[in-house]
């Protein structure tokens, strides 16, 4: 388990003292998906810096497995390291190596003879999906395979911990998606407990269990995913819910009631679903707010319906839409901003 407690981190900067995380608590427990989301600045690379301890916290402490990692010294820290590995949104691969050197790198940093490591490898290589990019360059791989490789290489120690700071940021919704499947893959199958960190809600939707959003240094709101993002509380939940400011109209209206579909992998896609609704429950809804996205034939964000004021319609309609799987549904009152 990683127990984060109490931690602030601050920068002396010539204009003062940025304060960069400010007294986050957060606990994740092993084999999870846990999400890490904010908006630029909020302090997501800090965080999981100080979670490696490739920062130092200026107060509080971050413990893995009950180990307070501050009080460790240089050569348990780097055991730590191996334990807990890390991707980029740029793969930080070795350019002048091939895929192969490139994923061998840590074991011969950690000491393990050439040709072991050499056949550690070439499974990670299949792990990954990649077994006949051994002895290519990773220039001559896509983005996407470019972060196959990466993952290889921080799986090469067997870590207990993956942490993914912006890892699929560069990559096109699809791609994106392969990647997620592999870390999902990758956690089920090795147990490996996997930190995402992202600005992207829609990657939390897919993958994780829970969540903590991050404002400006602060944790402000955390829990699992579907529960925090269908009735998202503070300011920053909200932009990131609707990050296109969908839901600016949201006062309330007379004679409407609003409810707010979360999709989370659903096998839907809006227009037939409200579409179907009509036809079969003959509930016509108007579509107030919506931030979807299709990858593959699965919907993932949510939408806002609105609703006519009639209590038995709006529980009708939320039934309906419960019933169908990874759909959330919840009625939102007050103003949505
Ligand atoms: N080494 C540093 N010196 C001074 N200030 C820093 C340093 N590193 C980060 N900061 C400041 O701390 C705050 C949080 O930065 P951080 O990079 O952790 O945010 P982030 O959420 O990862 O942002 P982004 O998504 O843009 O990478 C910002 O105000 C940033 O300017």
């Amino acid at each position: 388990m990683i127990e984060i407690k109490n931690l602030t981190k601050e920068f002396q900067t010539a204009d003062g003292t940025v304060e960069a995380l400010r007294d986050v608590n957060l606990n994740i427990q092993d084999g999870d998906i846990y999400g890490i989301i904010g908006m630029s600045g909020a302090g997501k690379s800090t965080l999981v810096r100080c979670i490696n301890m490739l920062e130092r916290p200026t107060r509080g402490q971050v413990f893995i497995d009950g180990q307070d990692i501050a009080k460790l010294t240089d050569k348990e820290l780097r055991a730590v390291r191996r334990d807990v590995t890390m991707i980029f949104q740029g793969f930080n691969l070795l350019m002048q190596r091939t895929c192969l050197k490139n994923i061998c790198f840590p074991l011969e940093l950690a000491g393990m003879e050439k040709e072991k490591a050499k056949k550690r490898a070439l499974e990670l290589l299949d792990v990954v999906g990649l077994p006949d990019k051994a002895n290519a360059y990773p220039a001559q791989l896509s983005g996407g395979q470019q972060q196959r490789i990466a993952i290889a290489r921080a799986l090469a120690t067997d870590p207990k911990v993956l942490l993914c700071d912006e890892a699929t940021s560069a990559l096109d919704p699809k791609t994106t998606h392969a990647i997620l499947e592999l870390i999902r893959d990758i956690n089920r199958r090795l147990g490996i407990t996997v930190i995402i960190i992202t600005h992207q809600m829609s990657v939390v939707e897919e993958i994780c269990s829970r969540v903590a959003i991050l404002d400006s240094g602060s944790v402000v709101e955390e829990g699992v995913v579907s529960e925090v993002f269908s009735s998202p509380k503070s300011g920053a939940a909200k932009r990131l819910v609707f990050p296109d400011g969908a839901d600016e109209i949201l006062e309330e209206v007379p004679g409407e009631r609003r409810i707010r579909v979360v999709f989370s992998g659903a096998v839907a896609s809006r227009e037939p679903l409200i579409a179907k609704m009509a036809m079969e429950e003959q509930i016509t809804a108007s579509i107030l707010g919506a931030s979807t996205k299709s990858i593959g034939d699965k919907a993932y964000g949510n939408m806002l319906l609105g609703l006519p004021d009639d209590d038995g319609v709006v529980k009708r309609a939320i039934q309906y839409l419960s019933s169908i799987p990874d759909v959330l549904v919840e009625e939102v009152t007050g103003d949505v901003r």
